[in-house]
């Protein structure tokens, strides 16, 4: 009504003419931005990358290539793999498979009108991880952990490098050998509560999935926060269930945008969100009062951490400021999400490849009997192992828990002798790579671990070419934590159990945020 007034007395003045062309032009103006924003730009962009020789798809408008890359992906869920069949590349990632036959290992294509480029050769994987073309961004990372961990996965610049000089320390060897009893008293109440849930015939079958989540979820509880491991289970059981909200917003959607609607999901993410973030809170303050009080526990992540942040100087080694208590608390809520899915797949796919190879399962077996017999695993015998480790990097080979790692240009930058401009994401398939026959050979597809016999430069032919951990200085902070986990899990699993495929098992891996079986993990276990 009151607009309406006010329209028709602009209409009724010498002012009409004046509102009524500010009004249009403003649309105008709008109108024009976002034809900019959803047409010339990104036609603009795709001429300048094919007249520099790159091969690419057409931009289609608004939503590029998600609908079609969105389509085959459905298509390829609902068709699984044959058992035993490691050529994965295909069914998880369809689009690029394609887009790799069709325009060769380097290519573009459009995340709605985001022109996307894609690496999948080795040499250029590594030089644009290691900065060689200078510094990118991690945008995607930042947008999907605004409700998890604002840690240093997501920080950019000065705030990255002050945050890892921090953490480093904390993740030193050295300092995780302090943390192996943590890990194995959650091995061992694992294979506890597997032993009980045996039939009388001494089997039983079951989905190992979740199982080694709660386990993962449990080892990141206790180390970092020590005695106080069972307040960090409350965190990690809403992490998870904030992981299985994301998980459905992306399985609906392709992408966590819907993320900020006001939705009863959305809002419960919020509530989970505020409530991990104040039981943290109380957690660090009480330790931070027993630092003050001399009594301090520094054989977990927390207190390394805050150990490590008290100490803090900055490049020219003078005492500075180092992270708040928020900071804190972000990095806390990050090792679970960057260490709990990760790590808990690597231990899923183990399991699920050594039953389908049973003889290379025998061989860990061994190994393991013959450096501990029964006895619970110490280090300098984690660090003997050298099956169990061929094992574990063959699985990160094929079945990388993270699949492809995502960079965006934010200002102009040449990348192997093509030209980018701002605003372009450059997307690295740790996956495709593994999977390369040219660099890894005919055998590419084949399980066979003995090639890391000799390490992991001598594994490809004449190309470093294993990325599971990413590489350069944003490499994983927690490989080394990851690695000693696996090998702790799988050695205290193999002192106990045989396994095998269990009929219900049907082999579909799919990339849901982490590589994981779609259908579960299926499996036979037998008490030895
Ligand atoms: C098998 C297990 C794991 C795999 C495959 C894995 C993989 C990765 C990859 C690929 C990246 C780099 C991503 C990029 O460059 O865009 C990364 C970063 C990171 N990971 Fe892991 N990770 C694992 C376990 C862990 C664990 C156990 C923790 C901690 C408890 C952890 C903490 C981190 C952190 C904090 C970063 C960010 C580092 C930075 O940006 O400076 N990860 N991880």
């Amino acid at each position: 009504m009151a607009l309406g007034a006010l329209f028709s007395a602009a209409a009724s003045t010498p002012w009409s003419f004046l509102v009524y062309g500010l009004l249009g032009g403003l649309l105008l103006w709008q109108a024009g931005r976002l034809l900019e924003l959803l047409w010339w730009r990104p036609r603009r962009l795709e001429r300048e990358l094919r007249a520099q020789g790159l091969r690419g798809t057409s931009y289609r408008f608004l939503t590029g290539d998600l609908k079609e890359s969105f389509r085959m992906n459905k298509e390829a869920g609902s068709k699984p793999l044959p058992l035993r069949c490691h050529d994965i590349a295909a069914h998880v990632a369809p689009f690029v498979h394609n887009a790799i036959r069709e325009h060769g290992k380097l290519s573009f294509s459009w995340f709605g009108p985001i022109p996307k480029v894609t690496i999948n050769d080795p040499d250029l994987a590594r030089d644009v991880l290691s900065n060689k073309f200078g510094h990118f961004e991690k945008p995607q990372f930042r947008a999907l952990s605004k409700l998890f961990a604002e840690g240093v996965a997501s920080h950019e610049g000065e705030k990255w490098v002050k945050h890892r000089r921090i953490l480093n320390p904390a993740f030193h060897l050295e300092k995780l050998k302090l943390m192996l009893p943590a890990f194995s008293a959650c091995c061992e109440e694992l294979v506890v509560r597997w032993t009980q849930s045996l039939g009388s015939n001494g089997v039983m079958e079951l989905d190992v999935a979740p199982d080694l989540q709660t386990l993962t979820g449990d080892v990141i509880s206790r180390t970092a926060f020590g005695s106080s491991y069972l307040e960090g289970r409350r965190i990690f059981e809403l992490q998870s269930e904030q992981i299985e909200r994301l998980m459905s917003i992306i399985q609906k959607f392709g992408i966590p945008g819907y993320m900020y609607l006001p939705t009863k999901n959305n809002r419960r993410m919020r509530q989970i969100r505020t409530e991990v973030n104040s039981i943290l809170r109380g957690m660090i303050s009480k330790r931070i009062e027993a630092i003050k009080e001399g009594d301090s526990t520094k054989d977990d992540l927390l207190g390394l951490l805050l150990e490590s942040n008290i100490r803090h100087t900055n490049e020219n080694g003078e005492s500075s400021m180092g992270m708040t208590i928020d900071d804190v608390i972000e990095e806390c809520k990050l090792f679970y999400f960057a260490g709990m899915e990760t790590t808990s797949v690597l231990l899923t796919w183990t399991m699920v490849v050594l039953s389908m190879h049973p003889e290379w399962q025998d061989r860990a077996r061994e190994e393991v009997l013959g450096l501990f017999g029964k006895s619970k695993p110490g280090y300098d015998g984690l660090s003997h192992l050298k099956i169990v480790t061929m094992i574990l990097y063959e699985v990160l080979r094929l079945y990388p828990p993270a699949t492809v790692f995502s960079r965006k240009t934010y200002k102009k930058m040449e990348i192997g002798g093509v030209t980018l401009p701002a605003g372009v994401m450059v997307e690295l398939s740790a996956l495709f790579i593994h999977h390369d026959p040219d660099i890894w050979g005919s055998d590419v597809h084949d399980f066979r671990p003995e090639r890391f016999a000799e390490g992991i430069s001598k594994a490809s032919k004449d190309k470093l070419a294993f990325f599971p951990f990413g590489w350069g200085p944003r490499i994983c902070i927690g490989q080394n934590f990851a690695l000693l986990e696996a090998k702790m899990a799988m050695s205290m699993i193999l002192q106990s159990f045989e396994f095998e495929l269990a009929p219900t098992y049907t082999h579909a891996p799919h990339p849901v945020m982490m590589l994981r079986p779609m259908h579960g993990a299926h499996i036979k276990l037998r008490a030895i």
